[in-house]
């Protein structure tokens, strides 16, 4: 097989990713280290265009994923495309169309700026040099210093200002904003939301900081032990996800507080004398007519919103349990 019919055979199968509308495909994935399992039949779909967030505490198996996908570690079981290629067969094909920046970028650091991107003027086939100056110029990074003399957030934003130059369809991004400062930190995620989204290209990208999730993010999935325990869009977890504040005029039976405690969708149940705490998913208007059609009607009924982080911060402690 030549070059050209594997050109034209990657063409097509990016195109039938765009046409599915499908940049990540994770189905069933099984990764070990040794005998050591780490990702347990992870399914995850990535929408084209998303940005998508993809959270868990330290350990959780976020970075083994994203090797994975770049093709990197292999799969024990089940399958995972990238942009329509496949992680095990179909590497080279990935490599060309996503741009990687991890928090451990490895640049050359002997070299400079411009050495960098002559460099990749001649490894990459797209490369685009006037996004790249235009994003040194807005981190205002030194042309002519060499990269080993630049703090850890010039570094994470170099990388960031090098994988754009690709071009890429797909940006695949391992906690890109540690060691940024604030500033610093806004420059990059607006950079991200404005040119690159904007631009109709997917970024996934995994972050401890909840507040630059719920900034940017319009997907989140949360894993845990290797496993996803959420994964829905923010506008539907802001939606459906509310918290049932009941005050009574004294503390119900225990049977009545067992009933609201196993109600369908209630995640989370606290009570403390007359007051109880519900966080419930679905039917809040349901649970809302059953409670006050009760004998032991609640004094007061309130429903509000849950803060995204909170509810985030549940599923990646204890998987949403
Ligand atoms: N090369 C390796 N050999 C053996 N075990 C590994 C290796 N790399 C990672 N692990 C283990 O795999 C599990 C998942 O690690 P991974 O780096 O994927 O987690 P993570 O979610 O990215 O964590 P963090 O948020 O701390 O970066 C951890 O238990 C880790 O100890």
């Amino acid at each position: 097989m030549n070059d050209n019919t594997l050109r034209m055979q990657s063409r097509n199968t990016s195109a039938q990713a765009l046409i599915s509308n499908i940049a990540i495909e994770i189905e069933n994935l099984t990764v070990n280290y040794g005998k050591n399992p780490v990702i347990k039949g992870l399914s995850l779909e990535v929408p084209v265009g998303s940005i998508y967030g993809f959270l868990g505490a330290n350990g959780a198996g976020k970075t083994t994923t994203i090797k994975t996908l770049l093709g990197f570690r292999p799969p024990n079981s089940g399958r995972a495309r990238v942009l329509g290629y496949d992680v095990v067969s179909q590497q080279r094909e990935i490599c060309r169309r996503v741009s990687y920046v991890s928090e451990t970028n490895s640049l050359y650091e002997y070299l400079t700026i411009s050495q960098l991107c002559h460099l990749c003027r001649d490894m990459q086939q797209h490369w685009n040099q006037e996004i790249v100056n235009r994003y040194i110029h807005t981190f205002e990074l030194p042309l002519n210093k060499r990269v080993k003399y630049f703090s850890k957030g010039m570094k994470s934003q170099l990388a960031l200002c090098l994988a754009l130059g690709n071009d890429p369809d797909l940006l695949i991004l391992d906690e890109p904003t540690t060691g940024l400062d604030p500033v610093a930190r806004q420059v990059f995620l607006t950079t991200l939301v404005s040119d690159v989204a904007a631009a109709g290209k997917t970024i996934f990208f995994s972050s401890h900081i909840l507040s630059e999730v719920e900034a940017i993010a319009d997907h989140v999935a949360v894993l845990h032990h290797g496993s996803i325990v959420l994964n829905d869009e923010v506008d539907n977890l802001r939606e459906m996800q509310k918290v049932l504040h009941l005050t009574y005029v004294e503390q119900p039976p225990a049977e009545e507080l067992e009933r609201l405690r196993r109600w369908p969708g209630v995640h989370l149940f606290e009570q403390e004398g007359r007051t109880v705490r519900l966080r419930i998913e679905g039917d809040v208007d349901a649970l809302t007519k059953s409670i006050q059609a009760r004998p032991y009607e609640p004094r007061n009924l309130e429903v509000v919103s849950v803060q995204l982080e909170d509810l985030l911060i549940e599923y990646i402690k204890g998987g949403g349990k």
